[in-house]
């Protein structure tokens, strides 16, 4: 462990730490030295002269193991500590150092809870692989400094808190490719191998792929998918498709693996995505099967995985999105493309009196939709940026018969049915 640490420490003062306030992240960086007038980061600017703060960053050598402690932190703090911990996400990066990203927590320490809180951060840092640091502030109040705590019994070493320029990209974009998103069945499987002795299912899962896949076998009839938000009418516009043209519907991810879709939905995005990519894969397989002999109909395929686990991962507005073209948004070169994948577009309102009406249970990301705008505005964002083939918007607004005739239309130009 001392070790591990020590070589991140190396080179800490490259770090950007990004704290989230109000769902966007406020940067700062650390110097070995101040030089010039100390100007203390936005991030410290509430925080009251008698508080101090801490940051937990998770650096576990093994991606799995880091996630789910992680993903497991937030809700340990949250009952651990007292009221008014003030508890954020936050993260450390390098600038456009790929890989580079820690995850972790930033808090604060009202007077008074500094025992209980150092307390319960010693304990962590002993048993988990988690790197506390603390921060305090100088008399005039001027200048913070952060104290790596590991070693700060023997051999405090301090580093000045200094403000740092909002980076180039978002830092959850540096670690997105094969951990929010995966570009190929074998990282997607690597995951969920890795997973093997801690959730059982995953077993089942892989034993469900097929023993060969063939992603430039060329389906004999039309492949198309039905994308878009939730309630926006892809079942009601699936099933009529299927009837309309004598279709097989699919959907994804498919049948076989509804039974554990709810258990790998409670684990942290690393694990939880590889899961529907390997769904994916899966439905990829019987699309081939089936249209050998009929058009077939996917409602959501690749372009839901990818759109709502890089909406997810980024926080903010829509501007801290990967930028248009980047390599987030390519099709992954061993899944079966599609002939046409139609976007149901929908006006909030409507997709919330949709959603009133028909009174089913939602799941934790459409309940995020609904409560959060900047979330839907990346999603759909998203969808509309990944190419291999692009989305078609098709407006959801009119009914359903309507809805029906300009996707046949749409059908019927781009793949002559
Ligand atoms: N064109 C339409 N006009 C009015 N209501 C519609 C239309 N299409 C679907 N609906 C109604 O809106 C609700 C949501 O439709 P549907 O279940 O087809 O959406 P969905 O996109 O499949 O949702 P989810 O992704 O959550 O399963 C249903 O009650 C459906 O009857
Ligand atoms: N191919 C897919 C299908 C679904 N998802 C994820 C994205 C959302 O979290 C959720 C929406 O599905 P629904 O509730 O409408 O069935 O499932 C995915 O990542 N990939």
């Amino acid at each position: 462990m001392a070790r591990h640490l020590k070589l991140l420490v190396q080179r800490w003062s490259s770090r950007v730490f990004s704290v989230e306030v109000d769902a966007a992240p406020r940067y700062f960086g650390v110097r070995e030295q101040l030089r010039g007038e100390p100007v203390p980061p936005d991030v410290f600017s509430e925080v009251q002269k008698q508080d101090r703060c801490y940051s937990l960053l998770v650096c576990s050598g093994d991606r799995v193991t880091g996630d789910r402690f992680h993903w497991e932190l937030r809700d340990r703090l949250q009952t651990q500590l007292p009221p008014g911990s003030g508890l954020r996400s936050m993260s450390s990066f390098i600038p456009d150092q790929k890989g580079s990203l820690l995850k972790g927590y930033f808090l604060q320490s009202r007077a008074g809870n500094s025992s209980l809180i150092e307390d319960i951060l010693t304990d962590l840092e002993q048993r988990n692989p988690v790197l506390v640091c603390s921060y305090s502030q100088s008399e005039d109040g001027q200048q913070w400094t952060q104290c790596l705590w590991y070693q700060s019994e023997e051999n405090p070493v301090r580093f000045c808190v200094v403000p740092s320029e909002t980076p180039k990209h978002h830092p959850s974009v540096l670690n997105m490719i094969n951990s929010d998103v995966f570009y190929s069945l074998e990282e997607a499987c690597d995951v969920l191998k890795q997973c093997g002795d801690i959730i059982p299912e995953t077993r089942s899962v892989l034993g469900m792929l097929p023993s060969s896949l063939d992603a430039r076998r060329k389906p004999d009839f039309p492949v198309i998918v039905i994308e878009g938000l939730d309630a926006t009418g892809k079942t009601t516009l699936t099933e009529s498709l299927r009837d309309s043209l004598g279709a097989t519907l699919l959907r994804s991810p498919p049948q076989c693996l509804s039974a554990w879709r709810g258990r790998f939905d409670r684990e942290p995005p690393l694990i939880r995505r590889a899961f529907y990519a390997v769904g994916n894969y899966i439905t990829a397989e019987q699309i081939n099967q089936e249209a050998s002999k009929s058009p077939v109909i996917v409602d959501r395929f690749w372009h839901s995985t990818a759109a709502y686990a890089i909406a997810t991962a980024v926080t903010g507005p829509v501007s801290n999105l990967p930028h248009e073209g980047a390599e987030v948004y390519r099709w992954p070169g061993d899944l079966l493309q599609p002939s046409l994948v139609i976007l149901l577009t929908l006006d909030p309102e409507e997709r919330k009196r949709r959603l009133r009406s028909r009174g089913l249970m939602k799941t934790d990301e459409e309940e995020e939709l609904d409560h959060n705008k900047l979330f839907r505005l990346r999603v759909e964002e998203a969808y509309r940026r990944i190419g291999g083939p692009a989305c078609t918007a098709l407006d959801a607004s009119p009914s359903a018969d309507l809805v029906l005739q300009q996707a046949l239309l749409l059908i019927r130009a781009k793949c002559h049915l």
